[in-house]
């Protein structure tokens, strides 16, 4: 465990230094004579687009992945070969998102897990790690029970616990890859609280996030990869948003509020909940029309993925019913929503909706192939038409379609699994999540796609965590509060009234639908 009481002064050598490092995969060049450094007491974002080389980077930097040429230093020495369990050592340690932690042993076992604490006699006393777990979060400033079963915990005090059993190992470098996916506003919150602490104490973190205001918010400095490549290493005190993402893309990007809005006239309703319950729901009416994009704002454990679950039949219908183009249905299954045009692109779809050694291609294209084929015969030309042209809407970084996806880069086999959704072009589209985990530089191409399918004739449901996001993609959002539908609000309604350039608009925009959902978990008032 780092002293807690130590003074606040940087080390004089950097915690860690990449130099001249380089990586291939095959002929793919991962990273290119890339050199940095990150010192003690400083929050460092690594920050590209998908495919750029950061999880190359990190994994690099555990030891995982061998480059075939540099150096790496780990306070001051070189370490000449790198491994997952030298690195751990030495101090580096990567905080994941599914977390080490076993479910069924308690917070101080877990930061314990094969140092126990053991009494007088030899025995392994829980009491003792519960009190050296609680001096721990103490002086950490975590409030969470050592005593409770992990299993009891919420996501975000899971990652706070996972962050403690690594400092409780030493780890003066800490790598955070994507760590605010899974945890609402207020535990984003205190994790960042605590990063700031960690960060007096003169821990070194490294913190990956494709979530640019969040960059803003906890990091002192950026080091910006393109195309494995390092663009640059600067501080983020003085550089604008639009500055950095010129630097993440490489060119002046489209931002999200650069997309039109071509308000058509709306269709007939094609999606109509009335009054439906579910395990999770509370008698959610909702409605959506051809040409509409509805999205659906709420904080975490709201109710929007149930929501989403219910309309897919993933979840049963209790009661009400659901109208999917002019059908009624007092019982949904998921195959009865694809019959009728209704189509889910779910949170989770890496796990559900990636065959890794299967082609991009294959993967793009597999639900459009009934579509394709004709008499058992399937012919190629049409199943590659369909994967370039989502590669290239989606901007998916591959050298060939024909590799299997797991050669893709997390955020990019996200593209293309979105893509194989896109591909059909249902009636009814409902996404959860849909930008998750996406670059900045493709966020407004997807918010773009999504429009054009609205203005196609489509309905589209969007479910998701980010304002802006939903801001730039709506019609109209609807907010959820503990399963139930609590308020309605036309897009336009969030604008100011004066006429202000868009940086001052979508800030207004998004403190306002920021005040409402608050003022929705606060108040839980029902509006019918
Ligand atoms: N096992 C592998 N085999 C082949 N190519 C790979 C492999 N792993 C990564 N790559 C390639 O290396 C490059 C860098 O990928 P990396 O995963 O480091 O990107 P990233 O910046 O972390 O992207 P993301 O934001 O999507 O997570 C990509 O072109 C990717 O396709």
């Amino acid at each position: 465990m780092p002293s807690l009481n130590a003074p606040n002064a940087s080390p004089p050598t950097p915690a860690v230094r990449l130099s001249g490092v380089s990586k291939s995969y095959g002929g793919i060049k991962a990273l290119r004579d890339v050199s940095f450094e990150v010192r003690g007491g400083e929050i460092r974002a690594l920050l590209g687009e998908n495919g750029a080389g950061k999880s190359t980077v990190l994994k690099v930097l555990c030891g995982v992945v061998s480059p075939d040429e540099g150096s790496i230093e780990v306070g001051g020495s070189v370490a000449p070969r790198l491994t997952p369990s030298l690195a751990r050592e030495l101090g580096i340690a990567m905080i994941f998102q599914d977390g080490s932690l076993v479910p069924q042993m308690t917070v101080a076992q877990n930061i314990f897990l094969t140092r126990e604490k053991r009494g007088p006699l030899g025995m392994i006393d829980d009491r003792i790690a519960e009190q050296e777990a609680a001096t721990l979060f103490g002086q950490l400033g975590v409030a969470i029970d050592p005593s409770l079963p992990v299993s009891a915990l919420s996501a975000g005090q899971r990652q706070l616990t996972e962050i403690v059993k690594a400092i409780a190992k030493n780890a003066r470098v800490l790598i955070l890859d994507e760590p605010s996916t899974a945890l609402t506003d207020h535990e984003i919150e205190h994790l960042f609280t605590f990063l700031r602490r960690l960060k007096e104490e003169g821990v070194a973190i490294i913190y990956v996030s494709h979530r640019m205001s969040e960059i803003f918010r906890i990091a002192d400095s950026a080091t910006i990869m393109r195309d494995g490549q390092l663009v640059e290493t600067a501080p983020i005190a003085g550089m604008s948003m639009e500055a950095m993402i010129e630097k993440i893309v490489g060119r002046k990007g489209r931002g999200l509020f650069d997309i039109p809005k071509q308000s058509g006239q709306l269709g007939e309703v094609l999606l109509d909940l009335r009054s439906v319950s579910t395990s999770k729901l509370t008698d959610v009416s909702l409605s959506a029309r051809a040409g509409e994009v509805v999205g659906v704002a709420g904080l975490t454990a709201s109710g929007r993925s149930a929501l989403a679950r219910a309309l897919f039949g993933i979840e049963p219908i209790k009661t009400g019913s659901v109208v999917i183009g002019g059908k009624t249905f007092a019982k949904l299954y998921p195959d009865t929503a694809i019959e009728n045009g209704l189509m889910l692109v779910p949170e989770d779809r890496l796990l559900q909706g990636v065959f890794p050694e299967h082609s991009i291609a294959d993967n793009i294209t597999l639900p459009s192939l009934p579509k394709l084929t004709k008499w058992s015969w399937l012919p190629r030309e049409p199943v590659l038409r369909i994967a370039r042209e989502q590669a290239a809407n989606l901007r998916i970084k591959a050298s060939d379609l024909s590799a299997p996806i797991r050669t893709l880069s997390g955020g990019n086999q996200q593209k293309a699994v979105l893509g194989k959704w896109l591909a059909l072009a249902p009636r009814i589209l409902v996404l959860d999540e849909p930008t998750a985990g996406i670059d900045i530089g493709s966020k407004s191409e997807i918010v773009a796609l999504l429009r054009s399918l609205a203005s196609a004739g489509r309905a589209v449901l969007v479910i998701s965590s980010e304002i802006p996001e939903l801001l730039a993609v709506s019609d109209r959002i609807v907010i959820m509060h503990e399963g139930r539908l609590v308020r309605s609000v036309d897009r336009e309604n969030l604008n100011p009234q004066d006429q202000t350039d868009n940086a001052a608009t979508l800030e207004f925009a998004e403190r306002k639908l920021n005040n409402l959902i608050q003022e929705a978990a606060q108040a839980a008032e029902v509006l019918q």
